[in-house]
Order: C-alpha cells, then sequence, then structure tokens
C-alpha cells in the first residue's frame, strides 16, 4: 500500500486530497501537515476531512512524520512547494506538486530535485484539462497565425495568483504550436488607449468572484468566426483524483520532472 503525506491539509485542496485518497484503491493517507500556528495539530486528519477518523494526527512538521510516508502531495505556495521537493530529494520521498504561481527560478530549482527524486508538477492534475491541452495545440497548429488567441479564466475570490497556472499552461502550449515564445507574446489584462491588437499576441484576461471552482477558455478569433474551447471545472475532487493518480504512478518511478502528460500518456 502507498503511503501519501498531505501538506497543506486543512487548506481547500488538502481537504479535498484526503476524501480522494480515502476514496482511491492501493493507497492510504500516511501523514498530515499543517502550517505551525494552527490549532489543528493533533486532530484526526479524517475528521478535519469530513471522512471520519482515520487514525492520522495532523503534524506541523515534515520532519515528524517522514517515516510515515511514501509520496508527498503539495498543493501549498510557490515557496513551500519548493522547500519541500528539496526536502523528498534529500529523503529519498517522491513529490505530486499542484501548486500555482511558481516564478523561473523555482520551476529551476523543481527541476534541480528532479534529478535526485521523482517529481509530478502540473498546473492543473484534471483529466479533462490535459485533454484540452491537447486539443488546443492541434487547434493552433491547424488555425495557424490568422486567428488571434485570447485565454480567458475565472476563479473562486481567494485565489492569490493570475494568471492562473492552467491559462499560462494553455498560452505554453499554443504559441509552442504557433512557434512563438509565449514570453515575447503574451499581454496580460489590457487598460487605457492601447492601439489596435498585434497579429501575434496572446491575450489573458482574469476574473475573480465568488465560489467559481475553474473555468479556462481559449479564443480562436478571426474575420467571420470564432472557435471556443472551454474546460469548466465544478469540483475541486477532479484535481484531487488526479494528484492522487499521479501519486500511485510515481511508484518504483525513476528521478525526473514529470508533469500529468505523462501520468496520463498524452504525450
Ligand atoms: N494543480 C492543480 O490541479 C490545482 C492547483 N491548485 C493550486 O494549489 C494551491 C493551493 O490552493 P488552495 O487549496 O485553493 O489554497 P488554500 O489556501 O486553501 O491551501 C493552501 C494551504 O497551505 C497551507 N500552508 C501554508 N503554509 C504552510 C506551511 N508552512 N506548512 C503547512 N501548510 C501550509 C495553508 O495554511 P493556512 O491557510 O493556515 O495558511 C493552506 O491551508 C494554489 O497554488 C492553487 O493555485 C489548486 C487547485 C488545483
Ligand atoms: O487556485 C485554484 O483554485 C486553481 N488553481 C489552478 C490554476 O491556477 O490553474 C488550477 C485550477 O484551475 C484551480
Amino acid at each position: 500500500m502507498m503511503r501519501i503525506a498531505v501538506i497543506g491539509a486543512a487548506g481547500r485542496m488538502g481537504k479535498t486530497l484526503i476524501q480522494a485518497i480515502t476514496d482511491a484503491n492501493g493507497v492510504e493517507l500516511g501523514a498530515a501537515i499543517v502550517e505551525p500556528t494552527s490549532s489543528l495539530i493533533g486532530a484526526d486528519a479524517g475528521e478535519v476531512a469530513g471522512v471520519g477518523k482515520l487514525g492520522v494526527s495532523i503534524v506541523s512538521d515534515i520532519q515528524d512524520c517522514v517515516a510515515d510516508f511514501d509520496v508527498l502531495i503539495d498543493f501549498t505556495t510557490p515557496a513551500l512547494s519548493v522547500a519541500n521537493a528539496a526536502y523528498c530529494a534529500e529523503n529519498g520521498k517522491s513529490i505530486v506538486i499542484g501548486t500555482t504561481g511558481l516564478n523561473d527560478e523555482q520551476k529551476a530549482l523543481l527541476a534541480e530535485a528532479g534529478q535526485k527524486t521523482s517529481v509530478v508538477f502540473a498546473p492543473n492534475m484534471s483529466v479533462g484539462v490535459n485533454l484540452t491541452l491537447k486539443l488546443l495545440s492541434l487547434a493552433a497548429e491547424i488555425l495557424g497565425d490568422d486567428y488571434d488567441v485570447e485565454v480567458v479564466e475565472a476563479h473562486h475570490r481567494h485565489k492569490v495568483d493570475s494568471p492562473s497556472g492552467t491559462a499560462l499552461r494553455m498560452g505554453e502550449v499554443v504559441a509552442e504550436a504557433l512557434g512563438r515564445d509565449l514570453k515575447e507574446c503574451a499581454v496580460y489584462g489590457r487598460e487605457g488607449q492601447i492601439g489596435p491588437r498585434t497579429q501575434k499576441e496572446i491575450g489573458f484576461e482574469t476574473i475573480r468572484a465568488g465560489d467559481v471552482v475553474g473555468e479556462h477558455s481559449v479564443w480562436f478569433a478571426t474575420e467571420g468566426e470564432r472557435i471556443e474551447i472551454v474546460h469548466k471545472a465544478s469540483s475541486r475532487m477532479t484535481f484531487a483524483k488526479g494528484a492522487v493518480r499521479a501519486a500511485a504512478w510515481l511508484e518504483n518511478k525513476q528521478a525526473g520532472l514529470y508533469d500529468m502528460q505523462d501520468v496520463l500518456n498524452l504525450k
């Protein structure tokens, strides 16, 4: 039985991950970690996640549970995920990271951890979004430069990074299929007297409102028609199931930095 630890166990994704682990075959919750000032330290992780007692007491330091897990699942903050990847690399543990908002330097540190241990890092763990990435690549290849590309995303009011990691990955996939570099052609949140659109820019628009779980829409628009490729998540369970699938997939995997396209065999 593969033992999974969840860090950020009291967070929106943390609680959903514990539910998903409880529902899945072949894996079990080995440990649950919260931040050091949390009032939940010592509480039962299953009770906090709403799935009943699991006999796993919440701790506040990964070192206190290092013997209790094989894979760490981390949906927390960029700095913490990077530190946890380094910790897992030094301690023979695999790690699945869903955290978004990492900068280039932080991503390079994950690649460094991937030289010593197996890491899955993906901005969206749902099967649907990962299929959508394939569809976007195909659409961009067929439609080419004549179609303007815009990425629109909506999330709940608590989300702290923008654009979403998924929107950025969608932009990267489209840019790559069109032979562009997203860093050079991305335009974020237009405002004011900005002039007409340039042909090769890829625009990003962000909505933050209420309890939206996660919606992404990519427009390909030209004179006379518009194609929209849309994904709407209605439950965080879709991300959590994907993360647990990634954790199980890591069993006996060589060191490396993988993503959900690897896990789902979509490459
Ligand atoms: N890849 C994917 O499929 C998905 C990715 N995400 C990403 O996952 C991340 C988390 O999202 P979400 O669950 O909504 O956010 P939350 O804020 O609900 O959860 C983050 C959790 O991390 C905890 N945390 C912060 N610092 C520490 C620490 N030092 N030790 C232990 N725990 C800590 C926070 O605790 P506290 O609140 O006490 O600070 C919080 O409970 C975001 O980057 C989001 O974009 C989200 C959904 C899907
Ligand atoms: O913060 C969230 O909630 C989500 N974040 C991810 C992202 O930034 O792409 C994935 C999902 O859309 C939910």
